[in-house]
């Protein structure tokens, strides 16, 4: 709860969105509760100079070429995912289950995998570290305002504080045994992590050898945690969104299907084949339109702007709405609200009519997600393995509540009968 005045302004209209993404770059101001610090920092809230900084340190990690060299690691986890399921089939072939805590398990399987190499599994331990934390900050920001509050040694700031503590030096063990490998002249992973160190001492040596300009270890253990928030739920919920809808449209299921099997039969999806799939691409851009998982993003002013005809002064707070852009009947027409991948067949400036702003999951602009390219890659990976595997359809018992936990998440879950596909 805030109290004090901070002067907001939300742009609905695509142009001035437009220009509000290319002239304020400033997040929100970061940590305006020193609890939300123990949680993440890192690039998603840095403020202009150290935000382009590491973003040039970071971008070489999420490099289309690099993504393609973890296509492996994405069928490894989505495998395993489909074997889980397999398994649980009943003599039948079917299984009703809750896909929701699967499919944020396989995401938090991948984003572990690529991002940590050979200490995969510490790597998991920590994400279920930060797992744990996210839900004893938001317990944390659920009590009234009190001021000096959250300095008094309750118990979940307790804890908050030693899930902090392990973390941080458990990142910085793997970090540190990276570093010396590095020294020694291994080959370094073809990790994030790796990618990432590589990349921040080519940094740092080209500007002969100023530590001023690189990433320290701690910037380093921020941006670790980062990929984990940054890229865990969103791509969890286009997965859940995407097989929910799918239940309810059987013909754009049996489309999806049919692609897949064109391009890939009953083999292991390939890299090259990603990029023909075009109805899978259309659908999940629907899914991003219509469930789009981050509602709303927030920038500061931190220098006057003028954005359209109207001057912003320093301190404003910007809210771009992107869920409700999405759903604007002004701007996708009378069926804004329904399911209509068909509106994606001729790429997404068609889609809009005008190439304005009106479509942006991930942002837009300098700060634009940096994941986007590897969300789609693994989305597609696993969206094609089940198809070639299963077929499915709603639960009965199956309760339609989107809610915003941060992403837009199924309240209820989602409970879907699988079946086993003859082939
Ligand atoms: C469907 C999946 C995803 C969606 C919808 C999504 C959406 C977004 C959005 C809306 C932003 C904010 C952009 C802005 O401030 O203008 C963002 C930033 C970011 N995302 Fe994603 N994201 C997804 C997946 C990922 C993945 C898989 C990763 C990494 C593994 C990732 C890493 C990041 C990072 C590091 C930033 C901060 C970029 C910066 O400030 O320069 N995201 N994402």
């Amino acid at each position: 709860i805030w109290f004090g005045p901070i002067p907001r302004v939300t742009l609905y209209d695509p142009e001035l969105i437009r220009d509000a993404f290319n002239k304020i770059n400033d997040f929100q101001k970061p940590n305006a509760n020193p609890l939300s610090k123990l949680l993440v920092r890192g690039l998603v809230t840095y403020d202009g100079e150290k935000w382009s900084k590491h973003r040039k340190i970071i971008n070489p990690a999420f490099n289309i070429e690099k993504i393609k060299i973890m296509l492996p690691i994405f069928f490894i986890s989505c495998n395993d995912l489909i074997s889980q399921w397999e398994g649980m089939l009943s003599s039948d072939g079917s299984c009703e289950l809750d896909v929701w805590p699967f499919l944020q398990n396989l995401v938090s399987d991948v984003i572990s995998r690529t991002s940590f190499g050979s200490s995969y599994e510490e790597g998991k331990r920590i994400f279920e570290l930060q797992k744990e934390q996210a839900l004893l900050t938001t317990k944390a920001f659920m009590k009234a305002y009190i001021p000096g509050w959250r300095f008094l040694p309750t118990p979940t700031h307790r804890r908050m504080k030693e899930v902090n503590q392990d973390v941080k030096s458990s990142l910085k063990e793997i970090i540190n045994k990276r570093e010396q490998a590095m020294k020694a002249g291994e080959s370094t992973e073809n990790d994030l992590l790796g990618i990432l160190l590589e990349s921040n001492h080519k940094e740092i040596q080209e500007h002969g050898n100023n530590k001023d300009v690189g990433m320290t270890i701690d910037d380093v253990i921020e941006e670790c945690k980062l990929f984990y928030f940054a890229g865990q739920e969103t791509t969890a919920v286009l997965l859940v969104w995407t097989m929910v809808v799918l239940s309810r449209y059987p013909d754009w299921q049996a489309r999806a299907r049919e692609e897949v099997f064109q391009v890939f039969g009953n083999q292991k999806p390939d890299f090259d084949g990603m990029s023909r799939l075009k109805i899978v691409t259309m659908i999940f851009y629907e899914i991003l339109r219509l469930y789009t998982p981050v509602i709303s993003l927030a920038r500061t002013v931190s220098n006057s702007v003028k954005i359209g005809n109207i001057t912003l002064p320093a301190g404003v707070q910007v809210t771009l709405p992107i869920g409700l852009v999405h759903h604007d009947r002004e701007i996708w027409g009378d069926d804004a609200k329904e399911f209509n991948p068909e509106r994606f067949s001729e790429g997404i400036s068609k889609a809009t009519n005008d190439g304005k702003v009106s479509f942006f999951p991930f942002g837009w602009g300098p700060r634009i997600c940096i994941g986007q390219n590897f969300a789609m890659v693994e989305a597609k990976m696993a969206l094609a393995l089940i198809l070639q595997k299963f077929s499915f359809e709603l639960s009965p018992t199956y309760t339609h509540a989107p809610s915003v936990v941060v992403t837009l998440q199924p309240k209820h879950g989602a409970h879907l009968i699988l079946r086993k596909l003859k082939i």
